[in-house]
């Protein structure tokens, strides 16, 4: 059962348009669009903006698809632009090395975001530590987090605090939590280690929820909250940052953000360069039911084209399945099988 912290409730928002937002581009960010969005943002005081793969560090490869331009020269392009925010990087320890994150720190990065699944912590422990020796500040990211319950992901965040880990988000990475589920977990973490480390959330759009679940989580307790100017994510797309900043103002949770210029960054910076606006879809829809993470719906539209088998279906068959990030190849896997089951468009 959750507990409610009363208040006054004060939170730091970080954007990850240009790192979850990467995702519903297909990784094409160019440096100039890195620019303009790292300006915006910090205009309008978001504190830290997130500039990597959708997939973190080193994600451009064949398996999770290829950046337009090396993110590391991104990374640059947005410490040189921003005056007052803070560059963050995400990475997942196996798809990036220590020596990416030196780099990115070299860069100028400040903060490095270590994702894993959400039972997988130890593997994280020997990149928390060199993130503290090279002088980030440090998240961990416990990736799917719907997919254990609340006691044992706040035992996994026990692990990554212990390694160096500064807050531990709950992500939602399939947009499958709803309401309590989001509560309960940040409760969990906060009782687990409220005293040494903050807790942070990270909310998907699939079942419309991030938002209302934002709220429920910095009531839990949670002090970081993420967001995407336009919703752009991965999947249906993350908590908006524009509609977060408005829902904060209305409930006295202090951000220290600027509004209008979120709504201006939304509008006119981040909307016209959009080639595919995260939706609540058939297939995003199923997505956040079957709790499939976000990240595997370009695979499994690519499947579709190729193999003439429903995207939604292959979704639903990953759920199924229960495949997690890293098993991008198992949705070929799946869809061969469904075709030859017969399942067709
Ligand atoms: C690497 C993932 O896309 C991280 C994330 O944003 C999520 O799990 O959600
Ligand atoms: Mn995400």
């Amino acid at each position: 059962m959750s507990q409610t912290n009363n208040g006054p409730y004060e939170v730091r928002l970080t954007d990850t348009t240009l790192r979850d937002g990467s995702h519903a581009v297909q990784h094409q960010f160019t440096e100039k669009q890195v620019r303009d969005v790292v300006r915006a943002l910090d205009d309008a005081r978001v504190e830290v903006i997130e500039v990597t793969h959708g997939d973190g560090l080193a994600g451009s490869s064949f398996n999770y698809g290829f950046s337009g331009t090396p993110e590391m020269e991104l990374i640059s392009a947005a410490v040189d632009e921003a005056k007052n925010a803070r560059i963050a990087c995400l990475m997942l320890p196996g798809v990036a090395r220590i020596p990416d994150m030196q780099e990115a720190r070299d860069r100028g990065a400040e903060i490095i975001r270590i994702a894993t699944h959400c039972t997988e912590a130890d593997i994280s422990i020997q990149h928390f530590q060199e993130a503290r020796n090279m002088g980030f500040e440090t998240v961990g990211f416990l990736m799917l987090s719907h997919m254990t319950t609340p006691d044992n992901l706040a035992k996994q965040a026990r692990i990554m605090v212990d390694a160096g880990c500064q807050c531990v988000y709950v992500v939602d990475s399939a947009g499958h939590l709803i309401l309590e589920d989001v509560s309960d977990r940040v409760d969990a973490l906060m009782q687990e280690i409220g005293g040494e480390a903050q807790v942070g959330y990270h909310g998907h759009q699939n079942l419309s929820m991030g938002v209302a679940n934002s709220v429920l989580a910095i009531r839990a307790g949670a002090k970081q909250i993420d967001g995407t100017l336009c919703a752009l994510g991965a999947g249906a797309g993350n908590s908006p940052t524009e509609v977060l900043a408005a829902v904060f103002e209305r409930l006295d949770i202090k951000a220290d953000i600027d509004l209008s210029g979120l709504l201006d960054a939304a509008e006119d910076v981040v909307k016209p360069i959009i080639t595919r606006m995260p939706l609540m879809d058939r297939s995003s829809i199923v997505q956040g039911k079957a709790g499939v993470y976000n990240s595997f719906l370009i695979h499994a539209e690519r499947a579709q084209e190729r193999y003439g088998v429903p995207a939604h279906k292959i979704l639903e068959e990953v759920g199924r399945r229960q495949l997690v990030g890293g098993q991008e190849d198992m949705i070929i896997d799946v869809a061969v099988a469904l075709k030859n089951e017969g399942v067709t468009l």
